[in-house]
């Protein structure tokens, strides 16, 4: 028997259709009580619209009497209105007229839509007289095929904004209980819309990633120059390697392109969709690299003010390039074959071990062999490091890339600086075939940046190599370089040069033919710092 005379119902009951079963006696609290919280238990966890249309199909059927059901959306132009769930038990699935409501575009000023919108209240609705009044929305007909006479449309509408309207065709209606279920209907739509914009930015974020990481894989293979022999087999082990897991050790003089190898690798491998993380073992006293490599906690040695998160826990899921392995202090060395073994650490000062899966390339211009030899490097280490050697040969023997490699840099500078220069005179590159280069490509590198800086014309003319005079020549049509610009380059350029090496034997004052303290006091002026030559 149904309770008619109860607090908990509207005045409006709404009957709908012939054959109904009476609505389960509501006489407590306690039932409408248990509802709302279970529901709203529900809707906390729905995250999509299906998971809206199943917590809406399992809880408004405990409704009394509920013949049908649906949630209509406002859509983007803010004129239309479109079905966003409804009850599928209403009729068979493919039925047309169904078919069609749930597909079309309703403008909500229609004379229903917007009344139900513009109230705060429940609207109630007989169908057959609003036909009769001239109002044609196809989902009325619809209503009216499936027997519904009277529907209740409540306004779904969060603090922001209004998003919709629950449309029920339900015999008896219990005012302030739907009431309360429209307002979580409305917290769930809210967040399922905040939810499906976090997932589109997500994907777009996706999507630009994996379109950098193509260019910088792509940028990365059409940067390594170079058709000798040896560098085609450097090719061939990079791609048998880059796939795996295992450690690489690149070997090779200064400058021969370690690094660039390095990232080749890394971009070539699984891992790719992460930052390959660098650490330069010769830059840093041990302590700092301790700390560098493992991170700290707060207040672990005087001056931890922070806890620092270490390269080993950067690199989780990535590579981690260890620059100049030879230089790394031995102490360091037993706590690095203990990571790479045990894939495992704790920072200094802490006491959680925590677990890393880090691929590691090292590199080196040392001779490791003799190192161990000569014990400042650990053999076990050396043997961890050495699974798989690729050694890179030095520029001069790879003559044949030489001027390839000048070409490529001088397009790639000549795009940097803005100076337009095409190409090299045969006496150029006839001086770049006959020298030794012992500081490999980076030594090509930059004389080719600092002659197209000090260059006047589109084609080089001149470069300065060591032992051989044959500066520049400033001409007279030379584009407006004041003295000072020009003795800028040309004193960043030895320094580069000189691997940032001032003073002493092979320094930039001793090419220069300048005493260093003349040297210092020229960069002081010229505002040198290190940063315009390492
Ligand atoms: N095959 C190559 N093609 C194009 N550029 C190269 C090549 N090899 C090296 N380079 C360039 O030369 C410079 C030095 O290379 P890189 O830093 O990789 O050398 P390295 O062997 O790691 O040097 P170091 O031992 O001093 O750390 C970089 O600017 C790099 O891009």
């Amino acid at each position: 028997m149904k309770d008619t005379s109860t607090e908990y119902f509207a005045d409006d009951l709404i009957i709908v259709g012939e054959g109904m079963v009476d609505a389960e006696p509501v006489t407590e609290h306690g039932w409408e009580t248990t509802l709302l919280l279970d529901f709203g238990n529900a809707i906390a966890a729905v995250r999509s619209k299906e998971d809206l249309f199943d917590t809406v199909k399992l809880f408004l059927r405990r409704l009394n009497i509920l013949r049908g059901y649906a949630i209509r959306m406002i859509n983007d132009d803010g004129k239309t209105m479109s079905t966003y769930v409804h009850d599928r038990t209403v009729t068979a699935p493919d039925d047309p007229l169904i078919l069609e409501v749930a597909k079309t575009r309703y403008p909500i000023k229609d004379g229903i839509q917007d009344r139900v919108l513009n109230s705060d209240t429940p609207v109630f609705l007989m169908v057959d007289e609003e036909i009769a009044q001239g109002r044609d929305a196809g989902y009325l007909h619809f209503w009216k095929s499936v027997g519904f006479v009277k529907v209740a449309g409540m306004p779904l509408q969060t603090a922001s904004r209004k998003w919709g309207i629950l449309w029920l065709a339900m015999q008896e209606i219990n005012v302030p209980l739907v009431e309360s279920l429209c307002s979580l209907i409305s917290i769930a739509i809210s967040n399922i819309k905040t939810n499906e914009q976090i997932l589109v930015l997500k994907e777009k974020l996706e999507q630009e990633n994996q379109y950098l990481n193509e260019q910088l894989s792509n940028s990365y293979s059409a940067e390594i120059v170079g058709q000798h022999p040896a560098m085609h087999h450097v090719y061939k082990l990079i791609s048998r390697v880059a796939g795996a897991p295992s450690s690489v050790l690149i070997l090779g003089e200064t400058g021969t392109g370690k690094e660039l190898i390095a990232r080749a690798i890394h971009q070539a491998s699984p891992r790719n969709n992460k930052l390959m993380i660098k650490i330069n073992c010769a830059a840093m006293p041990a302590n700092l690299i301790e700390s560098e490599l493992f991170g700290h906690e707060k207040g672990a040695f005087t001056g931890a003010f922070e806890r620092r998160i270490g390269k080993f826990e950067q690199a989780n899921n990535s590579t981690l390039f260890l620059d100049e392995i030879g230089e790394l202090p031995l102490e360091l060395q037993v706590k690095l074959l203990r990571v790479i073994q045990e894939r495992e650490f704790e920072r200094i000062g802490g006491k959680t071990t925590i677990k890393v899966d880090v691929r590691i390339i090292a590199a080196t211009n040392r001779n490791l062999e003799d190192e161990v030899e000569a014990g400042r490097f650990r053999a076990d280490l050396y043997y961890r490091l050495n699974v798989f050697p690729i050694q890179l040969p030095a520029l001069r023997e790879r003559k044949e890339d030489l001027i390839p490699l000048a070409n490529f840099f001088i397009s790639r500078y000549s795009r940097q600086t803005g100076i337009s220069v095409k190409g090299m005179t045969a006496e150029v590159a006839r001086a770049l075939q006959g020298y030794d280069w012992p500081g490999n490509v980076r030594e090509l590198e930059h004389l080719i940046e600092r002659s197209i800086l000090l260059t006047n014309d589109n084609t080089l003319t001149a470069v300065h190599l060591p032992g051989i005079k044959n500066e520049p020549s400033v001409q007279d049509d030379a584009p407006p370089l004041t003295m000072e610009s020009r003795e800028r380059y040309h004193i960043i350029g030895t320094l580069k040069r000189c691997s940032g090496k001032i003073g002493g034997e092979g320094g930039a004052a001793e090419i220069l033919d300048i005493p260093s303290t003349t040297l210092h006091s020229k960069m002081r002026r010229l505002k040198i710092t290190k940063k315009d030559y390492k």
